[in-house]
C-alpha cells in the first residue's frame, strides 16, 4: 500500500541456530515510528537472541532486517538503534559522568578532557529526559538498582538514536520506580521514538505499550495492538494454553512451629529489626530501594556482618561470628539476586551447576562423585522446573536467563535446607516458569521448611507469601497477611513508609 508510512524497523524471515537449537525461526517483526512495542514469550523463546542480532552480536543464518526502509547489516555499520541490556555495562568504580562518557563521549577542550564539561554533558542529557540529575560526580556502585536502570537508559539515550531496545529494564526495579521509567519511555514515544520493550512483567505493558508481539520457540506467534489483549490472552499466547494459578495456600498466619527468630538486629544504620517465620511459612520482606530488606536476608545468611541483635534457628542461637559455611551447615541457604555474577558457574555444566558440591545427592563430601548418580537427580530436577534444554551436560552460559534462575532454585532446593532466603526467586523468569518456581517454593514449605522471600516485585509477593513485612528507612513499617496481603496494600504501605515520594535520580 503505497499510503502505509515506512516502518522504522521491519524484520523478514530472521532465523538464527545455535548448533542443535532454532533459537529464531523465520520470525517477522515490525516496529512503527513513535511506538512502544513490547516483545514477550516464555524463557527461551528467542527475545534475547533477536535484540543481540539486532545489536550486531549475532550474525543471522536466514533474513533480513530494515531500519527506516533500508537495507542494514548490524555489526558492519553503526545503527541509529540505542541498547538497554539486562546487564546495563555499567562501571560501577566510574563516576556517572564518566560512564554517560563512555558511550557520549568525553567532551575536550584544548586537547584535554574537560571535566567541567563531561559533569556538564551528564546533568543535560537526564535534563533532556525529565529527570532530576543526579550529582555527576558520584560514584555509580553506589547508586541504587533504580538509578542504575535510569543511568543505563539515560546513557543509552545519549546517542540520540530513533530506535532504544531495552531487555527486561524493570526485572528488579519495585513498581513505583518503574513507573518512572515508563514516564521516560512515553516522553520519548512523544517525541518519535521507536521503542522494543522486552519484559515478563505483563501487567505493566497495558497503560504503555502500543502492540504486543508474542514469540514462541523461536517462532513469532502473534502482534496484536494491546487495545485487542488481554493479560490471558497473551498468556494464552505466550504458553500455547490456559496458565494454571497456582493459589497460595490459605492457611497464613499462626499456629506454626517457630523455625527463625530474629530479634534487634542491627545492619549499620538500620534497625533493630525483630521478627519470626515459622516452620512451613513463606514470609516476604519487601521494600523501595535503600530500605534494607536485602541486608536482612543476607546477615541471616552471614555474608554480612551481624553487628547487634540475635538469630535463632530451630530454637538455638546461630553465633554472630558464625561465617557463611557454618550457617549453610545449620540449614541456612541463600539464592542471590545477581544471579549471574553469585550464582552461576561459567563453563560448567548443569550437572555442575546444580551439584557444585556432591554431599548434596546423598553423598558424603571426600567422596568419589557419582556422575551416573547426579546426571539422574540433574535430569529429574531440569524436567520438575520445566528448565529448556533439559539436558544436564548442557553449559549453563547456553541457557536463556529465566532458564539460568530455575537452575539456580533448583540447586538450593536439592541441599536439603531448613530456612530458604530467596533474593527476587523470579526476576527475570516467564509468567509459566514463575507459577513452577511458586508451587516448588509452596512445596518445600509444606514439607516444613521456612522460605524468606527478599524482594522487589510487590506482585509476587502479594501471591505467594502467607504474609509480608514492609520494610522502610531501615525499619519494619507494616505487616500484612492473609486477605489484608494485596498488591495495593503493599504498594501503599510501602510508598508512605520507605520514601515519601519515591524518586529514581
Ligand atoms: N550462545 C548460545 N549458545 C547456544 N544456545 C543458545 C545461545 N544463546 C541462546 N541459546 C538458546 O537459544 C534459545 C533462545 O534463547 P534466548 O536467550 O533468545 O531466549 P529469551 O526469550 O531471551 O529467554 P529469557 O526470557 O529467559 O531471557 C534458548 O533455547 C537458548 O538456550
Amino acid at each position: 500500500m503505497a499510503d502505509e508510512p515506512i516502518p522504522a524497523v521491519s524484520i523478514r524471515g530472521l532465523t538464527k541456530r545455535f548448533l542443535s537449537t532454532l533459537a529464531l525461526d523465520h520470525v517477522d517483526l515490525t516496529i512503527r515510528r513513535g511506538e512502544i512495542h513490547a516483545l514477550v514469550g516464555e524463557n527461551g523463546a528467542g527475545k534475547s537472541t533477536l535484540i543481540k542480532t539486532l545489536a550486531g552480536l549475532y550474525t543471522p543464518d536466514e533474513g533480513e532486517i530494515h531500519i527506516d526502509g533500508r537495507l542494514v547489516h548490524p555489526g558492519s555499520e553503526d545503527l541509529p538503534i540505542a541498547f538497554v541490556h539486562q546487564d546495563l555495562g555499567l562501571v560501577d568504580e566510574l563516576s556517572i559522568g564518566e560512564n554517560v562518557a563512555l558511550v557520549a563521549g568525553f567532551p575536550k577542550s584544548g586537547g584535554f578532557i574537560s571535566w567541567r564539561r563531561v559533569w556538564s554533558q551528564t546533568r543535560d542529557i537526564y535534563a533532556t529526559m525529565g529527570v532530576e540529575p543526579p550529582d555527576p560526580r558520584a560514584l555509580v556502585g553506589t547508586l541504587s538498582a533504580a538509578s542504575k536502570a535510569v543511568l543505563g537508559i539515560v546513557r543509552a539515550l545519549s546517542r540520540k538514536a530513533g530506535i532504544v531496545v531495552l531487555d527486561e529494564p524493570t526485572a528488579s526495579l519495585p513498581g513505583p520506580d518503574a513507573e518512572h521509567l515508563f514516564d521516560i519511555l512515553r516522553r520519548l514515544r512523544a517525541s518519535g521514538t521507536s521503542i522494543l520493550y522486552v519484559s515478563h512483567r505483563l501487567n505493566e505493558l497495558f497503560g504503555l505499550a502500543d502492540s504486543v508481539t508474542v514469540f514462541r520457540d523461536g517462532r513469532h506467534v502473534s502482534t496484536n495492538p494491546i487495545g485487542a489483549l488481554t493479560t490471558d490472552a497473551i498468556v494464552r499466547d505466550m504458553l500455547g494454553r490456559d496458565l494454571e494459578i497456582d493459589h497460595r495456600g490459605a492457611e497464613a498466619g499462626g499456629g506454626r512451629p517457630l523455625l527463625l527468630e530474629v530479634e534487634g538486629l542491627c545492619i549499620g544504620e538500620q534497625g533493630p529489626f525483630s521478627f519470626t517465620v515459622g516452620a512451613g511459612e513463606v514470609l516476604g520482606l519487601v521494600g523501595l530501594r535503600g530500605a534494607g530488606h536485602e541486608a536482612i536476608g543476607r546477615t541471616i545468611f552471614g555474608a554480612r556482618r551481624q553487628e547487634q541483635g540475635t538469630i535463632r534457628l530451630g530454637g538455638d542461637v546461630i553465633p554472630a561470628d558464625l561465617g557463611i559455611a557454618g550457617r549453610i551447615a545449620r540449614g541456612i541457604a541463600l539464592l542471590a539476586g545477581d544471579r549471574l555474577r553469585e550464582s552461576a558457574i561459567s563453563g560448567m555444566s548443569l550437572r555442575e551447576n546444580l551439584y557444585p558440591n556432591t554431599a548434596n545427592v546423598g553423598g558424603r563430601a571426600f567422596l568419589p562423585i557419582r556422575h551416573d548418580r547426579e546426571t539422574a537427580e540433574a535430569a529429574r530436577v531440569l524436567d520438575r522446573f520445566d528448565v529448556r534444554p533439559p539436558d544436564p551436560s548442557a553449559l549453563i552460559d547456553w541457557l536463556s536467563g529465566g532458564n539460568q534462575q530455575k537452575v539456580f532454585v533448583g540447586r538450593w532446593l536439592a541441599t536439603g535446607a531448613r530456612l530458604f532466603i530467596m533474593e527476587e526467586p523470579t526476576a527475570g523468569v516467564d509468567i509459566g516458569a514463575k507459577g513452577v518456581i511458586h508451587r516448588m517454593l509452596r512445596d518445600i514449605a509444606a514439607q516444613g521448611a521456612g522460605i524468606l522471600v527478599i524482594s522487589s516485585d510487590f506482585e509476587e509477593v502479594a501471591s505467594l507469601c502467607d504474609r509480608a513485612l514492609v520494610i522502610g528507612r531501615g525499619a519494619i513499617v507494616a505487616e500484612l497477611a492473609g486477605s489484608a496481603l494485596t498488591l495495593d496494600g503493599l504498594i501503599a504501605r510501602s510508598s508512605t513508609g520507605a520514601e515519601a515520594a519515591p524518586s529514581v535520580s
